[in-house]
């Protein structure tokens, strides 16, 4: 029980605790502890952090140096990062906190839009690096393009969900791996895609590693007590900037776990709040209309005299980004540089002989089916 210990408190953050100004602190000093766990043999959904502090990485460099931000292989080479969906909100803010990490952007990426037959639809600036944009028509070229920078590049797809299904098999054909962090589109086939190629994958509908922390917390809860809310009763609000187009891939990894703790739910019984009077009833800072990510979840007895509430409630989008520079540099030490013993899943199941027989249940569990706890995509170690 000392992993639920140390994960249990993060179960409810308010947006003060996610401000801008704390979330570099926070991040800082949750880095080191981070460590990623393993779904099926090459994707992984999402980070948690470790749960015992019995649990050492010293034996796995490669890991540790991930952990502890390092950039570079062991080969000295640095770390390249191409990403996708550039010009979007998410795709930006990424590429920022990868250089800013130390990693290098690979000056070429594509977007769902058509371009010329021949050359680039667009120049982007990010930090005085000039990044080629590509049209759809041209993705095969921007990847072709990727790989004469480095064989050992990894992507980041911010994109759209329609386009999830598509990147990824592109991805998987050209032998990058990549970091999803895309929402949306058939993630059953998403996972297969995966799952049949050769490449590894970290795919998660949330990035921010303190909500994912938040997230195993209320798997480990429904593992260990499932039915516990049996009749109980679930109101899900999600608020969101309106410019997204799906529905809070979070908000259905999260339920997934709360059916398994016996509440009946659908997912379009989801409340999506997407304008401004809903943002006031959900006390989202006027600055952050533009950029938050505030979810409720209330939990009530059928008499309504019992009531639970849990929130994650974010501002801004620095939580998610930096969470995908180091799922990044995860794949890096995984795929490029894996353990000079043993296989690459040596790491997590090394990580699994420290926990606690009643946490054995999750050991190589395999959920790719469905939208299920961390990371709804999938999954779980
Ligand atoms: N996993 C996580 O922690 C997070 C996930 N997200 C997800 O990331 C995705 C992007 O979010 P935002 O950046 O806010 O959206 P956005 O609308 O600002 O950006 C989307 C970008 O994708 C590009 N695009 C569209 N179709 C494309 C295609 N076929 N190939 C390549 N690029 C294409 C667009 O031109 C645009 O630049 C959404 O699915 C969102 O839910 C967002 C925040 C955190
Ligand atoms: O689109 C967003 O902004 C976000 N999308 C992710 C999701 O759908 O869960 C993560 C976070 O909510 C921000």
């Amino acid at each position: 029980m000392q992993a639920l210990r140390s994960a249990s408190p993060v179960c409810s953050c308010s947006s003060q605790d996610f401000a801008p100004s704390s979330v570099r602190k926070n991040v800082a000093c949750s880095e080191r502890s981070f460590v990623a766990l393993k779904s099926t043999s090459r994707v992984w959904s999402s980070f948690v952090p470790r749960y015992s502090h019995n649990v050492t990485v010293s034996r796995h460099p490669q890991i540790r140096a991930s952990a502890m931000g390092e950039t570079e292989s062991s080969t000295g080479e640095p770390g390249w990062v191409m990403v996708n969906g550039l010009s979007g909100k998410m795709g930006l803010e990424t590429a920022k906190a990868a250089l800013e990490a130390g990693l290098q952007l690979v000056p070429y990426s594509f977007t769902g839009r058509m371009g010329p037959d021949q050359g680039p639809l667009s120049k982007i600036d990010v930090e005085g690096v000039e990044v080629e944009v590509y049209g759809f028509g041209q993705r095969e070229l921007a990847m072709d393009l990727c790989k004469q920078v480095s064989r050992r590049a990894v992507v980041i797809d911010y994109t759209v969900p329609a386009a999830v299904i598509g990147n990824a098999s592109l991805y998987c054909s050209a032998g990058v791996p990549f970091v999803m962090g895309t929402t949306g589109g058939d993630r059953e086939k998403l996972m297969r895609i995966v799952n049949d190629s050769k490449i590894c994958a970290v795919i998660a509908p949330q990035m921010g590693k303190q909500v994912v922390a938040f997230q195993a917390a209320m798997e480990i809860m429904a593992e260990q007590f499932p039915g516990a809310f049996s009749g109980y009763k679930l109101k899900v609000t999600e608020s969101h900037q309106s410019t997204k187009l799906d529905t809070s891939g979070t908000a259905k990894a999260v339920i997934s776990s709360f059916k398994k703790l016996g509440l009946n739910f659908d997912l379009d019984q989801i409340t999506s709040v997407r304008e401004e009077e809903g943002y006031k009833a959900m006390q989202v800072p006027e600055d952050y209309y533009n950029a938050h990510a505030f979810h409720t979840y209330r939990v009530s007895s059928p008499d309504d005299t019992v009531a639970f509430e849990f929130k994650h409630n974010v501002c801004g989008r620095k939580i998610y980004a930096q969470g995908t520079v180091d799922a990044v540099l995860f794949l890096m030490n995984k795929f490029f540089n894996p353990p000079k013993r043993g296989n690459v899943d040596e790491f997590p199941n090394f990580v699994f002989r420290f926990r606690s027989k009643r946490m054995e249940n999750w050991r190589g569990t395999s959920r790719i089916s469905g939208e299920v706890p961390v990371g709804s995509d999938s999954v779980a170690f």
